[in-house]
């Protein structure tokens, strides 16, 4: 089968997208279809795959794949490049329009230059911080901030978020010492998040900067993660080390995201994101 397809990254953080709009694809083949794109050698080479589709609730929605084939219920960097392909492509026709993920319904708003978009700033909504809806097992709290938590023989603390998707937090001193290899991998299997958890290391500059690297469930590691930096934000705000209503930098290894959580309650994320190519796949069932 002949797949149209779009690639596009948001800080690097790659996927391929296909466009809904145009092509129908059976939902039964979607999760392999997703691993077989991602494939370095055998596909394309992606972080996952992202459907842009026709919505009933709002202008247009999203479905994101991870890597594994897995599927997500929100995408950051994936929103900020399916705003941009939307306007762009006349899929939408106005700069504010709205976007529907399996999470949750967003806003969105392009700053275009000659119909050109050059940023996107995304209302993500609310985080989650009740424990049952991260999900994530444990003790008796309501909440997790900056709670102990075991692994590899070692007491470490977590906070944990949900954007949509699951998050969990972990302070360091400097992120060029952050295990995300070692641990990245381990934390996201670990049974006390019965859905699996994106792992997130943050180095807090000042209470306008941070510095994030990220595991993502499904995908590993990442140059980027913007449901993560949100979660980051978060739990920084929520650990006293950021302010509400102000704008924090988020330097991710693929460059830099400004995230805001308001008074309130709604997070809110500026960034780019850029088209890399288009192309057809071969795909093979
Ligand atoms: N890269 C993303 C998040 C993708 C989904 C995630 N791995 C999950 O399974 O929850 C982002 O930019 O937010």
């Amino acid at each position: 089968m002949e797949i149209p397809f779009i690639k596009m990254h948001g800080l690097g953080n790659n996927y391929i997208y296909i466009d809904l709009f145009q092509f129908n694809i059976e939902e039964e083949l979607l999760s392999d279809l997703a691993q077989k794109v991602a494939n370095v050698n055998t596909g394309i080479g992606s972080d996952g795959m992202i459907l842009m589709h026709p919505s009933e609730k709002a202008d247009l929605g999203m479905r994101i794949f991870n890597k594994d084939g897995s599927e997500g219920k929100s995408c950051g960097n994936g929103l900020r490049c399916t705003a941009k392909y939307a306007y762009e492509h006349g899929i939408v026709t106005k700069e504010k329009f709205t976007i529907e993920t399996r999470a949750n319904i967003v806003e969105a708003e392009v700053t275009a230059n000659d119909e050109q978009v050059e940023l996107i700033t995304i209302n993500m909504g609310r985080p989650e911080l009740r424990r049952v809806h991260i999900p994530m097992m444990g003790s008796d709290d309501p909440e997790v901030i900056s709670e102990p938590f075991v692994i590899n023989g070692e007491e470490l603390e977590v906070t944990a978020i949900s954007m949509g998707n699951p998050h969990v937090v972990f302070f360091v001193d400097s992120i060029e010492a952050a295990p995300l290899y070692e641990l990245g991998p381990i934390v996201e299997k670990d049974p006390r998040f019965p859905e699996g958890v994106n792992v997130e290391f943050i180095e807090v500059i000042s209470s306008n900067e941070l510095h994030f690297r990220v595991w993502e469930r499904g995908s590993g590691v990442t140059q980027a993660c913007g449901t993560g930096a949100c979660a980051a934000v978060v739990a920084a705000t929520l650990n006293h080390h950021c302010n509400k209503n102000e704008a924090v930098v988020v330097h991710l290894a693929g460059g830099d995201l400004t995230i805001k959580w308001d008074e309130a309650g709604d997070v809110w994320m500026t960034g780019g994101a850029e088209i890399i190519a288009k192309g057809v796949f071969q795909y093979v069932e």
